[in-house]
């Protein structure tokens, strides 16, 4: 089965999203999701400049070597843009594969280790009463897992807080990137108190995550770590930045409270330590970012020597065939956790028609053979991609933070 055509297809439903088409001499196509928010045009110029010409003639169902070509054949390993170009390549050649096969991709990878798929949604208000209501909001559409964020008195924007309440929250909402100001005390003073208010108004039940996106420091993470552990959550996400494995040693001291870590990884190299010293409980690199299967089943299978869980992402800069892949992979995958789950625009949804759905707070892949996603290239090719940056963060002084 060879592979004739390979293209990149450039599309802004709402939000720019970046899909690599491989099609075979036998009829069969695959499609992969090739977008890093913000940067997407690198992995533009990477796939069409260094990847697509390598690919054309080569059999679509070396899978493996194909994987090892581009990764070793590169010289210049790992990397996010690297990583996502090779996961594009890779997820499209799963997708053949299975289509070839007639089967739904996660019979292809060992078969249903569940009957479906549990999300967390995610709840964010301008205060805590904002974000109840939106609590409130999901519970009743079904969620079992509920991720909680709010704004914080004195802090005029904050992570994962939509401009107006009810609407989606997109991060890279302007051409070039918009200031953030950051203030850790205002936060570790006022967060507890959204845990506190959720777990009352809605029971021991409800599982709530929440995300630090990267701000504080080992030691504040430890602190507010340790502050919340009545509150039960499951899981802190990103509570200080990953690239110092060693950081999280320092904040295991000192709490329980689950810790989830990952999404900006794109290699096994970014999480071994952190995973063999079970230094984490959730590891969060997910298909787009990190290799595609190929790479994430090896993460995944070595976090499960350590009883460590998976926890994709799923911002809606995931697109949907990010999406679907990831849900046969959870469907499959014995050491699953969670899944995040961000709905995508309507128009998204409309080019990229999809087999998986939701239901009472779970999703499932569909039976279509494939990951189940495709893209309506017609639709797609109506809406031209527009400059989009993520956000930086300052503090108070002026000092350039983690955003
Ligand atoms: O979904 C999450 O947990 C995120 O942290 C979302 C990220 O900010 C987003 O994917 C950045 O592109
Ligand atoms: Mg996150």
């Amino acid at each position: 089965m060879k592979i004739v055509e390979a293209r990149v297809i450039v599309t802004c439903p709402g939000r720019n999203l970046i899909t690599l088409k491989i099609v075979t001499d036998s009829g069969v196509y695959g499609i992969g999701d090739a977008t890093l928010n913000g940067r997407e045009m690198a992995v533009v110029a990477y796939l069409e400049e260094h990847v697509l010409p390598a690919l054309i003639g080569r059999d679509a169902q070396r899978i493996e070597d194909i994987w090892q070509y581009l990764y070793r054949g590169a010289y210049w390993r790992r990397g996010p843009v690297t990583m996502t170009a090779i996961a594009a390549v890779d997820v499209a050649l799963w997708d053949i594969k299975a289509k070839a096969a007639n089967m739904p991709l996660y019979q292809l990878l060992g078969g249903k280790s569940r009957e479906r798929v549990m999300v967390y949604g995610h709840a964010t208000g301008k205060d805590i009463e904002g974000c109840l209501a939106e609590v409130a909001r999901h519970v009743e559409l079904g969620y079992k897992a509920v991720r909680v964020q709010c704004g914080i008195p004195g802090i005029a924007t904050t992570y994962g807080v939509a401009k107006r309440s009810g609407e989606r929250y997109e991060p890279a909402d302007s051409d070039l990137p918009a200031e953030h100001v950051w203030d850790t005390a205002k936060y570790l003073n006022y967060v507890p108190k959204l845990f506190a208010a959720v777990r009352e108004r809605f029971g021991d039940d409800l599982h709530i995550l929440h995300d630090v996106h990267h701000r504080l420091t080992p030691i504040e993470a430890g602190r507010l770590g340790k502050a919340v552990e009545p509150f039960n959550l499951f899981w802190l996400e990103d509570c200080t930045p990953a690239e110092n494995q060693e950081a999280f040693r320092l904040i295991r001291q000192h709490t329980t409270t689950p810790l989830a870590v990952g999404e900006v990884f794109n290699s096994i190299h970014d999480c071994r330590e952190l995973i063999q010293e079970q230094l984490i409980d959730y590891i969060r690199a997910t298909l787009v970012h990190a290799g595609g299967i190929t790479h994430v089943r090896r993460i995944a299978d070595f976090a499960a020597l350590y009883q460590v869980r998976t926890g994709f992402h799923g911002a809606t800069d995931l697109s949907p065939v990010t999406m679907g892949a990831a849900l046969h992979f959870d469907t499959w995958v014995p050491n699953f956790g969670i899944q995040e789950h961000m709905p995508h625009d309507p128009l998204t949804d409309e080019v990229f028609p999809h087999a998986y759905r939701f239901e009472d707070g779970h999703f499932t892949p569909g039976e279509t053979p494939g990951h189940g996603v495709d893209i309506d290239e017609e639709l797609a090719a109506k809406y031209p991609y527009k400059r989009a940056s993520l956000p930086v963060n300052r503090l108070e002084d002026g000092t350039l933070w983690h955003w």
